[in-house]
């Protein structure tokens, strides 16, 4: 019988499922050490957000087919490790969804009427009513970061309630939006004209410390900022400051830089701030959906079956996957590729598929560029099962053709993409069957196997410019790996692709943008 350790607290719901197939041991006081040791006995591990599923324990866990995350992120599981071994990372994408809102709105109501304080100054013998006045939320405006499954249902509320909605999210579409009745505005916008602002969105590089000291003083000075996403998104200690001085009128957290949270000076802060110790999923109901979620998928993984909500590998009939995945690879990293050209908040994807790659099941081929497509904005969220709903949930338009006939390569795929960076396009193609080649961007012919960081540009054809570019990039320290220029005809446009060792530092683009005869400039990450 396979054996599953439960090492977070779990509701019962969860147990019963794992019992029919598996000796269940539950150990939820396990140290990080405990937990190397006793992993590899073990063919499943349960967790919640307590459990930090390290390289370490994924190491020794030499037995282990599947970790399930009963609840959103997975970001206490080093998912690249457990993929690199073959370990499905699942998780429950929706089971919490209405528990987070539900507190990011408690955060809000607490907070304008000062709740806590209140609560404790009455238990400790006072009656003040004076020092507790607080605002109503009706009218005020609500701006709300990241529109996806949490942020919606933020949204549909403080509208019932009265409140003006604005939102930013870079990959939901203005009809999206409207439809939730929220006007999507850019984050400069939303940051300065918000009453609330209340953040639903992942903890990425690019969102880490979104709310920092600068964002802070564009801020109205009475802003109630609330934080149930992740910690880090917004700077603690440039929160703390601006409570201190006042500059801002209040917070609400649910999530720290560290948890459990340390010495901070955030505890200090009193009256100003709201703590909760990560609280925003545990409701009965949600406890119950996530563990029964992910549950089922652990027993269904040990019986041989796939994963519903898999973060890491497609959950797809295994024969099915043999024979596609290096089609699925070429197809999620043109995804990936031309959703970062186009900028986000794509309306519409066409995807060509010529030659072999026209023939037989297209549809996973379809939900592959999707996920690419996605996957800068959601990160683990989306995969090969929810990606075209979340396209479908985010007004994003799917066009397919197809064309068996063989031309230049045996099959290849192109994609192309509107979004707020205009219409791009980008086809790929496999060599020898499993090695991505990028043939051509925008139909300017090159040859350029994907890197991790990536520049182009798009110049005028003329001597001098690529060593401009190479100077450059030198000058910020940049190395280049390898670089191809495309062109149509001579001295007309031209399209440059560098294959970068080292991420591009801030600022270089608008350097970049400023030699003469570049036109267009852009960086994308795989
Ligand atoms: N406090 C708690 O206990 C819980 C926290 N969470 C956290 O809440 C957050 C939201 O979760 P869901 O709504 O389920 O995820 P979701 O994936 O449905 O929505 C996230 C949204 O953020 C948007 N986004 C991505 N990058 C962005 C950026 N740079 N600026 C603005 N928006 C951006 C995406 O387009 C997406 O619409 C996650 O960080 C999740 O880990 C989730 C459940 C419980
Ligand atoms: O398991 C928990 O209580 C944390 C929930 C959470 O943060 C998530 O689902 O992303």
């Amino acid at each position: 019988m396979p054996k599953v350790l439960v090492s977070d607290p779990v509701d019962q719901a969860g147990l019963d499922i794992l019992s029919q197939v598996a000796q269940v041991d539950v150990n939820t006081s396990l140290s990080p050490e405990e937990l190397v040791a006793a992993i590899g006995d073990y063919d499943a591990l349960m967790i919640r957000s307590g459990t930090k599923v390290t390289k370490a324990v994924i190491d020794a866990g030499q037995n282990l087919k599947i970790i399930g995350r009963a609840g959103v992120g997975v970001d206490n599981v080093d998912v690249p490790e457990a993929t690199r071994r073959g370990i499905v990372v699942v998780n429950s994408p929706e089971g919490n969804t209405i528990a987070a809102a539900e507190h990011a709105l408690a955060m809000m109501m607490s907070m304008s009427r000062y709740i806590p304080s209140a609560d404790r100054s009455v238990k400790s013998g006072e009656w003040k009513r004076k020092d507790f006045t607080g605002v109503e939320i009706y009218k005020k405006t609500l701006g709300v970061v990241g529109l996806g499954k949490i942020g919606s249902h933020v949204a549909t509320v403080a509208r019932a309630m009265g409140m003006k909605l604005l939102a930013y999210d870079p990959f939901i579409s203005a009809e999206r939006a409207e439809q939730l009745g929220c006007r999507l505005v850019e984050l400069d916008l939303l940051f300065r004209e918000a009453d609330y602002i209340t953040l639903h969105l992942p903890k990425t590089p690019e969102t880490t410390h979104l709310v920092n000291e600068e964002a802070l003083a564009t801020m109205k000075p009475t802003v109630r900022i609330i934080n149930c996403a992740r910690g880090g998104i917004i700077d603690e200690a440039a929160l703390a400051k601006a409570l201190r001085e006042g500059t801002i009128g209040g917070a609400a957290l649910d999530v720290y830089e560290s948890e459990p949270l340390g010495d901070s000076e955030l505890r200090e802060l009193d009256k100003a701030i709201i703590l909760t110790p990560h609280l925003g999923a545990s409701t009965e109901e949600a406890q119950v959906n996530v563990a029964i979620d992910v549950a089922e998928q652990i027993r269904d993984v040990l019986l041989g079956l796939p994963a519903r909500s898999a973060v890491n590998i497609p959950g797809l009939r295994p024969e099915v996957m043999q024979k596609l995945r290096p089609y699925l690879q070429l197809a999620e990293t043109l995804g990936n590729l031309v959703g970062q050209l186009a900028g986000g908040r794509v309306q519409e994807l066409t995807v060509r598929l010529q030659g072999d790659i026209a023939g037989g099941d297209t549809q996973p081929i379809m939900v592959a560029a999707l996920k690419g497509l996605l996957s800068h904005a959601l990160q683990e969220r989306v995969n090969y099962v929810n990606a075209s709903i979340e396209a479908k949930e985010r007004g994003i338009h799917v066009i397919e053709t197809r064309d068996a006939d063989i031309r230049d390569y045996t099959g290849s795929l192109n994609l192309s993409a509107k979004g707020s960076l205009g219409e791009h396009s980008v086809t790929g193609v496999l060599l020898g069957g499993s090695e991505i080649r990028v043939t051509d961007i925008d139909e300017f012919p090159i040859n350029v196997p994907p890197t991790q960081h990536m520049l182009f540009t798009l110049h005028r054809d003329m001597p001098g410019i690529i060593g401009k570019i190479g100077s450059l990039l030198g000058s910020f320290n940049v190395n280049i790996a390898s670089m191809q220029v495309g062109r149509k005809i001579v001295r007309g446009d031209a399209v440059m692709a560098l294959s970068l060792d080292d991420p591009l530092p801030e600022g270089i683009l608008d350097e970049i943008l400023k030699v003469p005869g570049i036109r267009d400039a852009y960086t994308v990450n795989l």
